[in-house]
């Protein structure tokens, strides 16, 4: 008997094409890989091709709209193993595309609102990318507060300076009950300003709030789990610092992690920094997306975004210290 031949990885350019807030789908023929499923349009990268060239060639041929290559912007990379295939999803998305979009190739195409996106509608491979596209680039996370009426001052102040998206209900300080009265109170205060909240520590902190969008665990709670301790309808958030803790974290199946200290930072001062090389090569071997944690500020978004992550969390670009 000979040994298995190792499966050659297909390199695929995968397209978000985004306009007036939703995305292009389209549905795959039924006869091919992954057939039936719906799809962001794209293909595998050819010989002597960039991934940009590629994702121009194939929106061009697929749907006939134009792009121009230097309005693609990296979403995310999925190494994905489908057992008959192995596949690297490049996902990189524009909203510049011009021109009225029309299967090609005769397959349906449609705009629908990330929020729309079923998990089970698409090959396996696409649930990270589904999850990058909900979430936002900024997480924000709550930083000191000796009280629960403080820490509710300064978020309604946080918010009103800096609206968020989604915030990270942080208090490791707080006793569980304590912490439980803060969740309640910051619910409402935070859906008032558009902002999902997600819970900090153990499950039961998310089984506890009810209306919270999510729970994140620290390490050391991940750590002790097997399997996922919520539904899929919400977020699961791990706090990693190297691989074997992202690897975790999937196993778990996490909707993201944080990832850090990238940089020196005042809460954390023993903790040895990772620097960006360093964050975009655990990125670049993660199939989760990945916010950069630690000495960010916001504007440092767009930075771990080019380096393959989904965004930047923090404290200290927002949390009122006074
Ligand atoms: N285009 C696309 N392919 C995806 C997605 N998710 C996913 O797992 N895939 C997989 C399915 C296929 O194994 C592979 C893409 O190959 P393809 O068959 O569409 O590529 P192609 O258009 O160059 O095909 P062909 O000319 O060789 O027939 O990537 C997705 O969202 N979009």
């Amino acid at each position: 008997m000979t040994a298995a031949t190792p499966i050659r990885e297909i390199h695929v350019a995968v397209a978000v094409v985004i306009r007036d807030g939703k995305v292009l789908i389209a549905r795959r023929p039924d006869h091919v890989h992954q057939g039936g499923l719906l799809e962001f349009p794209g293909g595998k990268v050819e010989a002597g091709e960039s991934v940009q060239q590629a994702l121009v060639r194939e929106l061009a041929e697929e749907t006939g709209l134009t792009v121009p290559e230097t309005s693609l912007e990296p979403v995310i990379g999925i190494r994905h193993n489908y057992g008959d295939k192995q596949v690297f999803l490049d996902v990189w998305r524009t909203a510049e595309a011009q021109g009225t979009p029309e299967g090609r190739e005769g397959q349906p195409i449609e705009w629908l609102a990330p929020s729309s996106l079923n998990d089970d509608d698409f090959p396996a491979a696409n649930r990270p990318i589904i999850r990058a596209l909900r979430l936002p680039s900024v997480l924000a996370i709550t930083g000191p507060m000796a009280s629960v009426e403080q820490g509710v001052a300064r978020l309604v102040a946080g918010l009103k300076a800096k609206p968020q998206a989604l915030v990270l209900l942080r208090a490791p300080e707080l006793e569980p009950a304590v912490y439980r009265d803060l969740a309640q109170q910051a619910l409402p205060l935070c859906r008032q300003a558009g902002a999902g909240v997600l819970v900090h520590g153990a499950p039961e902190r998310f089984h506890e709030t009810p209306g919270a969008a999510g729970v994140h665990l620290p390490w050391r709670e991940a750590a002790t789990l097997q399997t996922r301790p919520i539904g899929s309808e919400a977020w699961l958030g791990v706090s990693c610092h190297n691989a074997e803790q992202i690897a975790h974290a999937q196993r778990l199946g996490a909707d993201y992690v944080t990832l850090g200290p990238v940089q020196a930072t005042a809460t954390h001062p023993g903790a040895d920094a990772m620097g960006w090389t360093a964050f975009q090569s655990l990125v670049a071997a993660a199939a989760v997306p990945v916010y950069g944690l630690g000495g960010l500020a916001d504007t440092d978004a767009g930075r771990a975004r080019r380096d393959g992550g989904q965004g930047a969390a923090g404290i200290r670009f927002w949390w009122p210290e006074h």
